[in-house]
């Protein structure tokens, strides 16, 4: 059988997650572990020997206006830096093709505008998120305090999909060790206020821009694959509820008790 049919065209090597990725800090880390999830690692297996079919994600990015969240999705969708500032109107999206633990996933990330007048467009797309990457700028302070807000909004539209949150500091490259060490402080104590997991990057050096999307792309993965699985068991129990309903009643009406069914069925 033709898998480009199913998959699509093959993904680029450098799209390859077999190994789980590190966290940037144990500090604000939503996950520890080298290793998918055991009944991941089954389910990956038997998606391939049944030839299922591509798996797919949306992820949002939010955040003030010129925190760099076009420039970061630009770097690593695009491999390019722009230093001309060009306000995105609306919403606008990147498709990014993986290959994670041998299964076929797309990555949809959704850029959205950080202007105030775009706020009531935006939060349309929070919709059908599974993951939220709320951006800043580690060089201007009041960006991070509005990250809070940014997620508040989110959580108002979609308060059951989201499963993963990302609190990213941008533009790395314009702090001294120092100034970044005291805004990292600050970071990670909201990080963990929001049960983020943080992370900080320059698009304009392209610094851990490919470890952290690769982090978004394995945690919403593996998260996304599990709320799946969950999903089967519930509705394989109720089916098993079903069928001994039905062998209830059978076996009633077939012991001759048929005046009795309603008992046995309800
Ligand atoms: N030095 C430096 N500048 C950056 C970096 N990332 C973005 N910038 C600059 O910051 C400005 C804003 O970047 P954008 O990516 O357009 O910001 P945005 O958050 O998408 O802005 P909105 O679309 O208005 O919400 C641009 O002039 C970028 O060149 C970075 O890592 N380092």
């Amino acid at each position: 059988m033709n898998n480009g049919i199913l998959y699509g065209p093959a993904v680029s090597r450098d799209r390859v997650i077999s190994r789980f990725p590190k966290c940037y800090i144990p500090e604000a880390c939503l996950q520890f572990k080298d290793q998918f999830h055991v009944q991941v690692k089954y389910a990956c297996q038997e998606r391939q020997t049944r030839n299922v079919g591509l798996k797919m994600s949306k992820v949002v990015m939010v955040g003030d206006l010129y925190v760099g969240k076009t420039c970061l999705i630009n770097r690593f969708c695009k491999n390019v830096f722009d230093r001309d500032y060009k306000a995105t109107i609306g919403v606008d999206f990147e498709i990014e093709r993986f290959e994670i633990a041998g299964t076929p996933y797309n990555l949809q990330i959704w850029d959205t505008a950080g202007q105030e007048k775009f706020k009531c467009i935006a939060s349309a797309y929070y919709r059908g998120a599974e993951a939220i990457i709320i951006a800043f700028d580690l060089a201007d302070i009041r960006t991070l305090e509005h990250t809070k807000q940014w997620l508040e909004d989110a959580l108002k539209e979609n308060e059951q999909g989201l499963s993963t949150i990302f609190l990213v500091g941008s533009k790395k490259d314009l702090l001294s060790q120092a100034e970044y060490e005291r805004t990292e402080a600050d970071a990670i104590k909201i990080a963990t206020e929001m049960q983020a997991e943080y992370w900080a990057v320059s698009s304009k050096t392209g610094e851990n821009v490919r470890e952290f999307f690769f982090r978004v792309a394995a945690l919403t993965f593996e998260a996304s694959l599990l709320k799946e699985l969950e999903k089967k068991d519930f509705r394989s129990a109720r089916i098993g509820e079903g069928s001994t309903i039905r062998m209830d009643k059978t076996t009633a009406e077939s012991s001759g008790n048929g005046t009795n069914s309603n008992t046995s069925c309800c």
